[in-house]
């Protein structure tokens, strides 16, 4: 797939509304950077998610809500041209006052993505699975959706509430908003930081529409498997900022053993070696354009 996918936004925005609507699981990883993206495809993964969290990280900045929309838009194209899997954004509280929530929608559907996700708390948010969220009240976080879907113009454009309700108000306050939510033109819930598989159920049983599961690491959420999340009649599993971590593990192990030992030798078992690359970026393809590009060979294991 040389430059470009074989797929339009419009068409990648269906396909996610058609998989959500299956009743199968889909497995979304959240992508560290575009090329990430191609490698979650490549994988064989249903859906890629542009996490608010590993955003702000790859920044140097903590998740409160510092990023602009702008700047999340920016990324959220890159990913989307090298992907022909549905992309879900993090969008946060919506930027702003509902207006800001509406321009966001149509700035975010503009970058090809297949929908995002607006959560109930004030600025500057938190990471759900921290103490001390704020939540705005029930009815300003319906006008913000009312907004959204105002705005939206491509009807298959996701837009999903996240309710951040559970650890500040409790587990029935939360399905309150998530149904006031689903009323005021929410697609799909995203229950953020339950506590056990009952509460899973008891949301599931409360709402008919899709169901996100975020299995964020190292938070409030068991990390449940993908067979116990299908028979919960979850629509999908995140796992938002697994590759951040992988990656961020790797990269100070890694940097540790070359400070230490002076050379990189020992770690080259552990890299993507040079062949893999190159795979993953389609460099043969471009030969349909030069066949100068791509005319060397590799040595063998590099
Ligand atoms: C899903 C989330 O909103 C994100 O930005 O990825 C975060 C994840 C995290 O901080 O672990 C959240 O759950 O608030
Ligand atoms: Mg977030």
């Amino acid at each position: 797939m040389p430059l470009h996918t074989r797929t339009t936004p419009a068409g990648r925005r269906r396909a996610f509304r058609e998989q959500l609507a299956s009743g199968r699981l889909l497995r979304m990883p959240g992508a560290l950077n575009p090329l990430s993206a191609r490698l979650i495809q490549d994988t064989g993964f249903d859906a890629v998610y542009l996490s608010g969290a590993v955003l702000a990280a790859d920044l140097g900045l903590p998740d409160i809500g510092l990023t602009t929309v702008t700047e999340i838009a920016a990324r959220a194209q890159q990913t989307t041209r090298v992907t022909d899997l549905p992309v879900l954004i993090d969008a946060d509280t919506g930027f702003g006052e509902p207006l800001n929530a509406a321009r966001t929608v149509q700035l975010l559907e503009d970058a090809g993505l297949a929908g995002l996700h607006l959560e109930d708390q004030v600025n500057p948010k938190r990471c759900g699975h921290l103490d001390g969220k704020t939540l705005t009240p029930r009815e300003e976080m319906v006008r913000r959706v009312r907004a959204a879907v105002d705005a939206r113009r491509d009807p298959d454009f996701l837009l999903m509430a996240r309710t951040d309700a559970r650890s500040v108000e409790g587990l029935g306050a939360a399905i309150g908003r998530a149904k006031a939510y689903v009323d005021a033109g929410a697609d799909a819930i995203f229950p953020e930081a339950l506590a056990d598989t009952a509460e899973y159920e008891a949301f599931r049983k409360a709402l008919d529409v899709p169901l996100l599961a975020n299995l964020t690491e190292f938070g409030r959420t068991p990390l449940l498997d993908t067979a116990t999340l299908e028979d919960l009649g979850y629509n999908i599993a995140l796992y938002p900022v697994t590759l951040l971590r992988l990656a961020m593990g790797a990269v100070e192990d890694g940097l540790r053993t070359l400070a230490e030992e002076g050379t990189q030798k020992s770690l080259l078992p552990r890299m993507q070696i040079r062949s893999r690359l190159y795979e993953l970026l389609g460099y043969a393809d471009y030969s349909a354009f030069d066949s100068a590009v791509h005319d060397f060979t590799l040595p063998p294991g590099t």
